[in-house]
């Protein structure tokens, strides 16, 4: 046996961070299997607890959030509809009563039913898996240029802090009573190294380009300059001086909770546009004029053009939460529209764990004089994060199933995450996964926002052990205590890599991710290996213990079979009542709904992008016809994997690809080839690159067309005078029609 290797976690006390581990522990990580043994007595203590009834049915985890919610509140939205239709959770419930009833004989209640399944898995479960450190072969790289480096040197940033003042305290930082007293209420009593650095630049009102490690307090890092500067605001009229930009719902909501709870001994009001949320009430909010509004972009649009009142003229602070993710391909079309509508002069600030460095996404949002702070680099992941990684035999593909339910019933049973690929892949597994007795929610979205909030609120209060989730929850989601991270697939990319294993080890405290890695999946893999900084372990679960979960995967096959078809029935006929429903209400009120809404694009042109951002041009009706016929385990892990490379070569495509996404219209093809000429002649004096120049260039005029930017009519007639020049023959058109939308409130 080898020496055993030492894991610690430095600094983390010293920003008054909560840890689980001591930084002051080593924690002993041997080679052989005592980790599982851990594991495998935490089940075992488990088990014996709610034999005996240590549990406390009636408890409840205090979330903390204890601040009032306004009117406009996510908690006042109920599931519509489904009221004489059982839940899935009741299926799984009934027809694992059906099969005890048949195997045993008695049923006694819940809480025997999974004891009595698990009793027969006892063996299994003592059979331990092995832990192995993973060997880091380190290729010398051509040219010792690191990519991300040449990357980052084309962008011109006037400033670059990777450093910051480690002694510095909230106090020191000039901040106002009502903000000191917000954060001491919080109990933050340090600030973490990201709000160290980027509070006092961020309170000068420079433009930021940020970057720090999951679970580092980024979201504090951004808001608290904010309330401070919204301290002083002028009171004769109320407007909207600062946007949030978030990718997801469910981050809208908890970024909206941690700017309410910091700004609790102030008057400052924060609004919550994000959809699948009431929008009449967020309406109602938005009129009032509040000074933050805290948004998911498709949702800001829809208010932007149907809102009466309310606009982004008086914006002063723009700020991108999960920066790249802002900046990619599926919202750069949402983004040029917000950014053309936000006042020109304002402070901008981005921030991810994973922060693009490239020219073509940067200029989007148009810098002005930017710092760029990374307190750690892109590819990094938490200290206190063990990796771990199941290997996946080429013939084994199907085991992956068998795998997770052998991890999240012996190894890791609660405080769990396991992402998924694919959106159907996960309900399976919830049904799966709930057959086999495990506690488990899925959170992905082909749910209702209602249910997706319901899911996400179970997970945080303990009712639900192993949360299923795809890439929807994998960025920003901050949920105290998740133990570990597993990932069915590799994710398609490093980023989406560091986002996923993000969700546990956050703010100083320590978590495990177990990824499962196939052949296919090696290239990620090895990018992991290269960028690691601690140890990584390879996992070895035993065959015995494989194949047992797959037998009984292959024996719940038929049920999972019946429960999909109720399900698919309960569906159509939950449609149709919608649809009866609707008619009804046009008859008792005599009139038809009136209430359109418009959209920036028009409903062809959004069909056209949706199809653009497809991954493939596959037949969907073929995929339908191909997921009801009996798949192998081995097919469904192929949709999975195949979903996954599709993303991977998309984002390879896209690194490649040189043409910048710009605020403004490129109307360079229809530039005369004089102006051209001159162009080319001047950027040639200056030494600079095009991207360089423009975004150097803080110019009055530069800046104005910048951040104003093209409307959505110009940047289509640009286009199409593009195309036009390079002989597509297509006209550009007239303006868009708005698509007048008929959408539900
Ligand atoms: N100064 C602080 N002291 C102690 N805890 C803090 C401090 N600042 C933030 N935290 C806690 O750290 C956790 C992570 O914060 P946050 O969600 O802002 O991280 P993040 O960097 O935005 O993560 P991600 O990259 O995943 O979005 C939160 O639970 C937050 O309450």
């Amino acid at each position: 046996m080898a020496a055993p290797i030492t894991l610690s976690t430095p600094m983390l006390g010293d920003f008054g961070l909560i840890k689980t581990i001591e930084e002051t522990d080593n924690v002993q990580l041997s080679e052989d299997s005592s980790d599982s043994t851990d594991e495998m007595v935490s089940k075992k203590k488990k088990k014996e607890m709610r034999k005996i009834g240590l549990f406390n049915s009636s408890f409840k985890f205090d979330t903390g959030d204890t601040l009032p919610l306004p009117k406009s509140s996510y908690l006042n939205l109920k599931p519509k509809g489904m009221s004489n239709i059982s839940s899935l959770d009741d299926k799984i419930s009934k027809v694992r009563k059906e099969r005890l009833k048949k195997g045993s004989g008695k049923v006694e209640d819940e809480e025997d039913m999974s004891l009595e399944e698990d009793e027969t898995s006892d063996e299994e479960d003592m059979k331990m898996d092995t832990v192995r450190n993973k060997d880091k072969k380190r290729k010398k790289r051509k040219g010792g240029g690191d990519d991300q480096d040449e990357e980052a040197a084309k962008v011109h940033f006037s400033e670059s802090v990777d450093t910051y003042d480690d002694k510095i305290g909230f106090q020191d930082m000039n901040l106002s009573r009502p903000l000191l007293k917000g954060l001491s209420s919080m109990d933050f009593v340090k600030p973490t190294p990201i709000q160290a650095a980027c509070i006092p630049i961020a309170l000068m009102g420079r433009d930021i380009c940020a970057c720090a490690v999951t679970g580092s307090g980024k979201t504090v890092a951004f808001m608290l300059p904010i309330l401070e500067r919204l301290l002083y605001r002028p009171r004769a009229t109320a407007s909207t001086r600062v946007l949030i930009l978030v990718p997801t719902r469910e981050l809208a909501v908890q970024v909206h909770t941690v700017a309410r709870k910091l700004a609790q001994h102030s008057n400052i009001d924060i609004c919550l546009a994000a959809g699948g949320l009431d929008i009449k009430s967020q309406e109602a909010m938005l009129r009032l004029g509040p000074d933050i509004v805290i948004a998911t972009p498709g949702r800001l649009i829809d208010h932007l053009h149907n809102s009466v009142s309310f606009t982004l003229n008086n914006i002063e602070i723009l700020v991108l939460d999960e920066a790249d993710r802002m900046l990619d391909e599926y919202f750069a079309e949402q983004m040029n529209e917000i950014i053309r509508m936000c006042a020109r002069q304002r402070q901008t600030m981005l921030f991810s764990a994973t922060m693009t460095e490239t020219v073509q996404e940067l200029v989007a949002v148009s810098l002005k004089d930017p710092v760029k702070v990374f307190v750690n680099q892109s590819t990094e992941v938490a200290l206190g994060l063990r990796q771990e990684f199941v290997r996946i035999r080429p013939n084994r593909e199907g085991d992956r199933e068998a795998i997770v339910a052998a991890l999240v019933s012996r190894n890791f049973c609660d405080r769990c995450i396991v992402f998924i690929q694919t959106k159907v892949q996960a309900h399976r597994m919830h049904i799966l996964l709930g057959l086999l007795g495990i506690n488990v929610g899925e959170l992905h979205g082909n749910l209702s926002q209602a249910q997706r909030l319901d899911t996400l609120k179970r997970f945080k209060e303990g009712l639900i052990d192993v949360m299923l989730a795809t890439d929807l929850a994998s960025r920003g989601l901050d949920i105290e205590g998740v133990k570990t991270v597993i990932n069915f697939t590799m994710p398609s990319t490093i980023k989406h890599y560091i986002h996923r294993v993000g969700r546990t080890a956050r703010a100083g405290k320590s978590g495990r991710s177990v990824t499962l890695v196939g052949e296919k999946e090696r290239k990620v893999l090895k990018e992991i290996v290269k960028e690691a900084k601690t140890p990584l372990k390879t996992r070895v679960i035993p065959l015995d213990v494989i194949n047992k979960f797959r037998t009984r995967i292959t024996d719940l096959e038929d049920d999972i079979k019946a429960i999909q078809a109720q399900q698919r029935e309960e569906s159509h006929l939950r449609s149709v009542e919608n649809k009866m429903q609707k008619a009804q209400n046009m008859l008792e009120t005599k009139e038809e709904d009136t209430t359109h809404r418009t959209w920036f694009q028009s409903f062809k042109e959004r069909k056209v992008e949706k199809a653009k951002l497809r991954l493939a041009d596959r037949d969907q009706k073929e995929d339908k016809k191909k997921t009801r016929k009996k798949l192998t385990a081995e097919d469904r892990v192929n949709f999975e994997l195949t979903k996954a490379q599709l993303l991977s070569i998309r984002a390879a495509k896209k690194s490649l690809k040189a043409k910048p996404l710009s605020a403004f219209a490129d109307h360079s093809d229809i530039d005369s080839s004089k102006s051209k000429k001159k162009k080319n002649k001047k950027r040639k004096q200056s030494g600079k690159s095009g991207f360089e120049e423009e975004l150097a260039d803080i110019g009055s005029s530069a800046v104005k067309k910048f951040r104003s930017g093209p409307s959505y009519k110009e940047r289509q007639e640009a286009a199409g005078a593009n195309k036009k020049s390079k002989g597509g023959g297509l006209k550009p058109k007239g303006g868009p029609k708005p698509f007048r939308r008929n959408k539900k409130r």
